[in-house]
């Protein structure tokens, strides 16, 4: 069922009542969502995080998606990295990997991070991430928002930690207010692995549709916050509470995560 959420940006709360309904709706979302982009421009761009959302993505590489849709036209992206080998354990392009690029036959991969071995391999990763942003964008691969000046992806799908992270921005951290990078890093994630690259807020905000996916009881507290004022008493708000899409933002909820609303 839908109604009304927070009235920064055209938002919608899908409350269902197991965590398999809501990957089914996911699937169902993504899929509607990468055939009218592909219609209406030949691609669609996707913003994959880590965590628990590649697990609820997997109804999307099942029947009958896994056939219906045209992953040859997908570009995908990742919203943050730990800084760890791609074959590390807690890299989220592995994590992606396993559970949802080896699925399907064919997906292009246009900004992939690449591991260095340089000494200070947070800055690279990060600059080396804008940079192929930059020469997407130069590519006309990519465009950019006319609305913010930075570029603008189809759909991200973002989780949220217990703490209210999105992506790497965590509520204790600064960089969490960068305004002008599109990349940015930090050294001392709270969440381990403590160096991680993210897309900064002016990117993720710049998205067509955001689909905030949260599922499980650890959560709900955190998006009884989210849902309503964004903050803790005495402490600043969560970063959840700054993601707005430049089209639509659907809250996918199970119930156990809505059962404080
Ligand atoms: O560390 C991260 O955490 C968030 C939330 O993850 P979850 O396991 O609590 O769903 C994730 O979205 C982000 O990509 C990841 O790097």
């Amino acid at each position: 069922m839908a109604f009304a959420g927070p009235a920064k940006t055209q938002t919608k709360v899908l409350k269902f009542d197991t965590e398999e309904d809501v990957a089914v709706a996911l699937a169902k979302y993504t899929a509607d969502l990468s055939e009218k982009y592909i219609n209406e421009k030949g691609s669609f761009s996707v913003v994959l995080s880590g965590g628990t959302l590649i697990d609820t993505l997997r109804k999307l590489v099942e029947s009958p998606y896994k056939q219906s849709v045209d992953w040859s036209k997908w570009l995908i992206f990742w919203v943050d990295e730990r800084v760890v080998p791609l074959d590390h354990e807690d890299s989220n392009y592995l994590l992606a990997s396993r559970g949802f690029l080896s699925k399907v036959r064919y997906l292009f991969l246009p900004a992939t991070f690449t591991p260095s071995t340089t000494r200070n391999l947070r800055k690279v990763q990060q600059t080396d991430y804008e940079d192929r942003l930059k020469d997407l964008v130069s590519r006309k691969i990519l465009p950019i928002s006319n609305i913010s000046g930075f570029p603008k992806f189809d759909l991200m799908l973002l989780g949220m930690g217990p703490d209210g992270h999105v992506a790497s921005l965590f509520p204790s951290r600064h960089h969490r207010y960068e305004k002008e990078r599109w990349v940015t890093f930090i050294t001392d994630s709270p969440k381990p692995p403590p160096p991680r690259i993210t897309f900064t807020f002016p990117v993720i905000n710049s998205a067509s549709e955001i689909a905030m996916v949260i599922t499980g009881a650890d959560l709900a507290g955190t998006t009884k916050i989210a849902l309503g004022n964004g903050q803790i008493p005495g402490s600043t708000p969560l970063p959840c509470t700054e993601v707005s899409a430049e089209g639509e933002l659907t809250w996918f909820l199970d119930k156990d995560a809505a059962s404080k609303l």
